[in-house]
């Protein structure tokens, strides 16, 4: 089973899968590569909007796949692995056009970063998520506490990373990390969701995109981005960080 999925839509949807299912859509190296191909196509002028998800009903992305990464002892195995993702969500969130993550399930650390990345994010209305890296003694490292500052108030983005627990999603809506909830089909919910933009020229969207892309430029997101991977690669290689990852994997 291929880790992702990309399918055009003929009203100009991208829509990208993690497509592992059995493993809560966690990120390894095979999904990082999907995830460039689908950003090559989203440039594309037929593409109007990207969204991307997760396949099934239990998981949106359960973040790094810790089989995968709890091989990366030191800082710099850690910030090559990190600085791979986070260069691929600096691309998602600089895309010059309207992009949804699509939350079909829980999110959590890696999973989050994907989700901010994104400029919106919908989700199934009994969806939780939480930025959960506190837990395993690390912090963000995919670039998701830089973009979280951009999304959310200061109080919400800093509350959500340092509590580092899971959220419902009624919580989740009121800090503004949720637009919108659904009970239905995924996909319809998230072409009901941007139904009222699509219908405007691509060009008007992407106009507006950049505004908000010279904002993020001007605010250095990408330099931010980097520091976020360092500081996160730095405790990666303690041992409190290499503790909780074993106890996850031994139980
Ligand atoms: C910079 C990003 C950073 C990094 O890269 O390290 C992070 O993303 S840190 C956060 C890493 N992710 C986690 O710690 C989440 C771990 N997973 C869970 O807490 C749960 O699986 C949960 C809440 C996502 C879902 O719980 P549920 O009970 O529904 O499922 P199971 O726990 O029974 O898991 C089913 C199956 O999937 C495997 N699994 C789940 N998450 C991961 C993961 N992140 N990496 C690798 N494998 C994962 C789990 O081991 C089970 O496999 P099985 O072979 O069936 O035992």
């Amino acid at each position: 089973m291929k880790p992702y999925v990309l399918e055009v839509h003929e009203n100009g949807l991208a829509v990208f899968t993690v497509n592992r299912p059995e493993k809560r859509n966690a990120i390894n190296y095979e999904v990082m590569d999907g995830l460039g191909e689908a950003l090559k196509v989203a440039v594309e002028d037929r593409i109007k909007a990207l969204v991307i998800t997760g396949a099934g009903d239990r998981a949106f992305c359960s973040g790094g796949d810790l089989s995968s990464f709890h091989q990366l002892k030191t800082e710099d195995e850690a910030f090559e692995m990190l600085d791979r993702m986070s260069e691929l969500l600096v691309r998602l969130f600089f895309l010059p056009k309207p992009t949804v993550a699509l939350l079909n399930g829980i999110a959590v650390g890696g999973g989050c970063e994907l989700a901010s990345a994104c400029d919106f994010r919908i989700a199934r209305k009994d969806v939780k998520a939480g930025f959960i890296q506190g837990t395993l003694a690390i912090t963000t490292g995919w670039g998701g506490g830089t973009f979280l500052s951009e999304r959310l108030s200061p109080a919400n983005a800093m509350k959500m990373l340092m509590e580092a627990r899971l959220y419902s999603s009624d919580e989740l809506k009121e800090m503004g990390f949720f637009q919108s909830l659904y009970t239905g089909d995924p996909l319809e919910s998230c072409q009901s969701f941007l139904n009222k933009m699509l219908v405007l020229e691509g060009d008007v969207l992407k106009s507006y995109k950049r505004m908000f892309i010279r904002k993020w430029t001007e605010t250095r997101v990408e330099e931010r981005v980097k520091q976020e991977v360092r500081n996160c690669a730095i405790l990666w290689e303690g041992e409190a960080h290499h503790k909780q990852v074993d106890k996850f994997l031994k139980k």
